[in-house]
């Protein structure tokens, strides 16, 4: 069974910031935010976790494999680099919006994101090591079929943004609302989802959700192991066997390392 470890990442006091004294350049703040967010990926994806931007001025990361210590880390080395600091909730579950839920518990008790005295949270607890096990994290890589003929090659950028953007709301809500799992866009026609165990049959009926509210046709891999990377990575194995295959659904069979041997 999925045991997540999920943390939410909020920069402290970033609104009374970004104004003060006078509205800052949004292009400087853009920088910043993703800078940040580079800095992060680098961080969590080097000890095997997963770090979605969100909304940039909070973001959210799946970090089964990280302990206390690590956390510590990140917010001291962010913290002597930015002009912003970061407070981090961690929050366990089966489910990862209640995961989600129990990070973000414990990072509002102790204030408000725009409380000027509120400055690097830590609050939370991880799994103990002993406790980790190969069936921890499952990641979901989706895709669009053929984004590239239908949409990229065809249309102009904002028309295809609206496309790839409305499969996305609709796949992010469905998983929400049923499952407790969640979706992040992360680029060109791709959307990863943390989730609950799940079957065939329900990422079927995620996938036919989408393509009748949103008519975007998708395909998915789904991979399970301890951390996030190497459940993702068995994920996108699965989706180059639905690629060969011409399949909308694959579970990874075997370890990501020989999963394309
Ligand atoms: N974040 C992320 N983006 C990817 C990945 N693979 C492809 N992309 C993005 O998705 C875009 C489209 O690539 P594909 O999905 O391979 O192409 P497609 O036209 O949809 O073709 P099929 O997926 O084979 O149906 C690329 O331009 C990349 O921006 C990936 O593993 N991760």
């Amino acid at each position: 069974m999925t045991n997540t470890q999920l943390t939410l990442v909020q920069i402290d006091n970033y609104g009374p910031w970004t104004v003060t004294p006078d509205p800052r350049r949004e292009m400087d703040l853009q920088t910043l935010q993703s800078r940040l967010f580079a800095d992060l990926a680098q961080f969590v994806g080097a000890r095997d976790g997963y770090v979605f931007f969100t909304r940039f001025d909070n973001m959210v990361a799946v970090t089964n494999g990280l302990d206390h210590a690590d956390h510590e880390l990140l917010q001291e080395s962010i913290g002597n680099r930015y002009p912003v600091t970061i407070s981090l909730g961690v929050g366990v579950d089966k489910n990862p919006a209640v995961a989600l839920e129990r990070a973000t518990d414990v990072v509002q008790r102790a204030g408000s994101a725009q409380d000027g005295d509120r400055r690097e949270v830590l609050a939370g607890d991880t799994i103990p090591d002993a406790d980790r096990t190969d069936g921890d994290v499952q990641i979901a890589h989706f895709d669009v079929n053929d984004a590239t003929g239908k949409y990229t090659d065809r249309l102009n950028e904002f028309d295809t943004f609206i496309h790839i953007e409305q499969g996305y709301a609709s796949l992010m809500r469905h998983l929400r609302e049923e499952h407790g799992a969640l979706s992040f866009f992360v680029g060109g026609d791709n959307i990863i989802s943390v989730t609950p165990d799940l079957s065939e049959a329900d990422y079927r009926a995620a996938i036919e959700h989408v393509e009748a509210e949103a008519d975007v046709e998708l395909k998915v891999g789904v991979g399970t192991a301890s951390n996030a990377h190497e459940a993702g990575f068995a994920a996108k194995h699965a989706l180059e066997d639905c690629r060969h295959l011409g399949t909308t659904v694959e579970f990874a069979t075997e370890p990501a390392e020989i999963a394309d041997d």
